[in-house]
């Protein structure tokens, strides 16, 4: 293709195009057209990830799939379409979730640029930050009807995904959605809670029932005004003493066999009579009108009513046929239900018909009781969805852009790769494609990208335990006294500076408390005010290799120097007494200590009782004398090197000067001079080695 054809792309580019490594994650909208578009141009290795399977709905704007793709892998199908277009490029296709442990930093590390077609913010924080670790271009693309936008995200360079806060979901008062619907969005909210209450995965905060505590309806009793002829809140019984008893509303929707006749007058008459008798609600509104399943309305549609009208989407239905969606919904929701093992739930999805289309039946109803403008189940499922309709041509433009990006990241030309918002309408300037001025730089005060304290951790997560993470990694190599360390994304806390706390953890391994590859650890020293991020990197270490391996930035290696000097005040305010004597003890340098790093002018005084203190070209300085580490002093901007499998031997050349003679991957340059000051021990042969970046 393209590249492959001398002469359409400069040589330079044409190199670089052939020897390029692609991921690209989502294969939706614009994630087929990326694919369609790369295989045409001719990049030749392509891995793409999605979780998901092709939707009849899918077809009209996902041209690598056809109706006779139904059901099957999008990854996997994409790949066989994209192959079709050009049979020699290598595409790896994944079914299954980005988010999922075994796409950490090492996954990303083997790619030369990211490209992300998603649909949803906790997919994209994770390869933002993915990306952000493994120092790997990302391309984010996005599309909402006639708008798009495409963004490159470089560490240290750019804006990450994460730089701005996003709007978050509007979201409406429970006693509004309960008691006094205004806006079909209410309803069709409503009818979502309604569908999980029987359903689904069920949620104290999405109640259905009459709110009594509803402040508006405060100081009135609501029975006194019931007219008796319907029940409580639903699911509620009244019991012989007039008290509410309150029933399960799935129980109770079980105990009645899912009738349709029963759940619809509970839901559309009962209840809504229940709330009439909150006559405070009503002072200033319109009251509600409740509906009986045999309301003559009812029956006489009914009778007349075709089913062919469920496949009329645009069509606003009438009473009878949302009546008639109702009871064939049902019939349909409980088989699949009752299929379901015991305490599985169903889950709402606005492509599954019978969920649909029980969603848009149920808002409409309500929607008519409290006379709200109902609208065609075409729109419902628009608004239940959250979705602005995708628009083929949008994400065909957007995914054009992607590519170009890609391009110019390949060539490095990253001033080039301005964010583009494409507009439906032309800017004053004729543009309908408009890029930024200039990069947007990072936000400065990120939680995800600013200049925070990150280091890198190399490890086989499956044998170090929680207390060699402790003492061997914290403690000895990162010198930290008395560590708080807690799993980022979970706020779960896996080591505590409180004494028992955390111990039944200590003899766990990493990976049994789900650290993981790509997973962070906030660490935090309270005494030292020391802060630091780790971020794992899972490596296979074989037997006689070093247990885990630290790549950091000298300066991160260090608590605040304000905390150093300030030592005196942070102990008079320190709760424990044993905290403070060990804080004495790391300041002071001790004999004990197994990791100092001396700034440039200092003599290598505290590493003469050490095993190693090499001094690199920078005149970083590291001392150790660990058996299991490995301490690789990194630039944090430049990208990571690969992770290495076989261990990095150190040769001493001369008294002076050691050389790394790296057998198999390059790191970095491959000759630098160190001073080596001491003789290394013998007995931990080739473990006793420092890597120098
Ligand atoms: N965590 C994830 N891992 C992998 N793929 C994901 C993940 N989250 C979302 N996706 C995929 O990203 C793609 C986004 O594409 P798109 O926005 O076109 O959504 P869609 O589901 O195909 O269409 P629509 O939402 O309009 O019905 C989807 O195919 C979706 O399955
Ligand atoms: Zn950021």
């Amino acid at each position: 293709m393209a590249a492959s054809i001398n002469g359409v792309f400069p040589t330079t580019l044409q190199e670089k195009i052939k020897s390029s490594k692609l991921l690209v994650v989502g294969a939706g909208g614009i994630g087929c057209e990326i694919l369609k578009n790369l295989v045409l141009s001719g990049f030749p290795y392509i891995e793409i990830i999605d979780l998901d399977t092709i939707d009849l709905s899918n077809l009209n704007r996902q041209f690598l799939f056809h109706r006779e793709h139904v059901g099957k892998s999008k990854a996997q199908v994409a790949r066989e379409s994209a192959l079709q277009f050009n049979p020699d490029v290598k595409i790896k296709a994944y079914h299954d979730s980005i988010i999922g442990t075994d796409y950490g930093v090492n996954f990303f590390q083997n790619f030369d640029v990211v490209l992300n077609a998603l649909d949803n913010r906790a997919a994209r924080n994770h390869v933002n930050r993915m990306c952000l670790n493994a120092h790997v271009p990302l391309i984010e693309s996005g599309t909402a009807g006639y708008n798009g936008q495409v963004e490159m995200i470089k560490k240290g360079l750019t804006q990450c995904y994460e730089c701005t806060p996003k709007a978050t979901q509007k979201s409406f008062p429970g006693c509004t959605i309960r008691n006094t619907p205004s806006e079909l969005i209410h309803c069709i909210v409503w009818a979502k809670h309604l569908f999980n209450q029987l359903f689904g995965e069920t949620d104290d905060d999405e109640d259905i029932s009459p709110d009594v505590a509803d402040p508006e309806a405060q100081g009135e009793s609501p029975n006194s005004h019931n007219d008796g002829g319907g029940a409580q809140a639903s699911g509620d019984d009244v019991s012989q003493a007039g008290n509410v008893v309150r029933v399960n509303t799935r129980q109770w929707a079980k105990d009645n066999n899912y009738d349709p006749e029963t759940l619809f007058n509970k839901f559309f008459n009962d209840d809504i009579k229940y709330l009439l008798s909150m006559s405070n609600l009503w002072k200033t509104r319109k009251p509600p009108r409740p509906i009986q399943w045999n309301n003559a309305l009812l029956r006489q549609d009914k009778a007349n009513c075709e089913h062919q009208f469920m496949r009329q989407y645009h069509k606003i239905w009438s009473l009878a046929e949302c009546a008639a969606v109702f009871e064939d919904c049902l019939k349909k929701l409980r088989t699949n239900v009752e299929n379901l093992v015991e305490g599985d739930f169903l889950v709402w999805d606005k492509d599954d018909q019978p969920a649909m289309d029980f969603v848009a039946a149920c808002a409409s109803v309500r929607a008519y009781i409290f006379e709200i403008a109902r609208k065609s189940r075409f729109e419902v499922k628009s608004m239940a969805g959250n979705i602005i309709p995708a628009i083929a041509t949008t994400n065909a433009i957007t995914a054009g852009i992607v590519v170009l990006q890609t391009i110019k990241i390949l060539l490095k030309d990253f001033n080039k790769c301005k964010s583009v918002y494409m507009r439906l309408r032309q800017n004053p300037r004729q543009q309908l494609l408009v890029p930024e001025k200039v990069l947007s730089t990072p936000n400065p005060n990120c939680y995800v990208c600013a200049a925070e304290p990150a280091i890198h951790l190399r490890v086989d997560t499956k044998r170090m335990r929680i207390k060699e993470l402790r003492d061997e990694v914290l403690k000895k190599t990162i010198n930290m006294i008395n560590p708080d360390v807690l799993i980022d994304s979970k706020g779960v806390v896996v080591i505590s500076s409180e004494e028992a706390e955390t111990e039944c953890n200590e003899e766990k391994f990493l990976n049994e408390l789900d650290i993981v590859d790509g997973v962070i650890l906030k660490c935090d020293d309270f005494f030292q005010n020391y802060e630091l991020n780790i971020i794992i990197i899972h490596t296979d270490a074989e037997r006689e290799c070093p247990l885990f391996e630290v790549v950091a930035n000298k300066d991160q290696l260090k608590p605040k120097e304000e905390t150093v000097s300030n030592k005196k005040e942070n102990m008079a305010d320190g709760p424990s007494t044993s905290k403070k004597t060990r804080l004495n003890q790391t300041i002071e340098f001790s004999d004990d200590d197994d990791l100092c790093i001396v700034e440039e002018e200092d003599e290598c005084v505290k590493g003469q009782t050490k095993d190693v203190c090499v001094q690199t070209s920078e005149t970083e300085m590291v001392t150790k004398n660990t058996n299991m580490l490995r301490i690789t002093l990194s630039n944090q901007d430049e990208p990571m090197p690969t992770v290495k499998r076989k261990t990095t031997v150190v040769d001493i050349i001369d008294d002076d000067v050691t050389e790394i003679l790296d057998s198999d991957e390059e790191l970095g340059p491959t000759k630098i001079k160190r001073i080596r000051v001491a003789e290394p021990q013998s007995n931990h042969g080739s473990e006793n080695i420092i890597n120098i970046d």
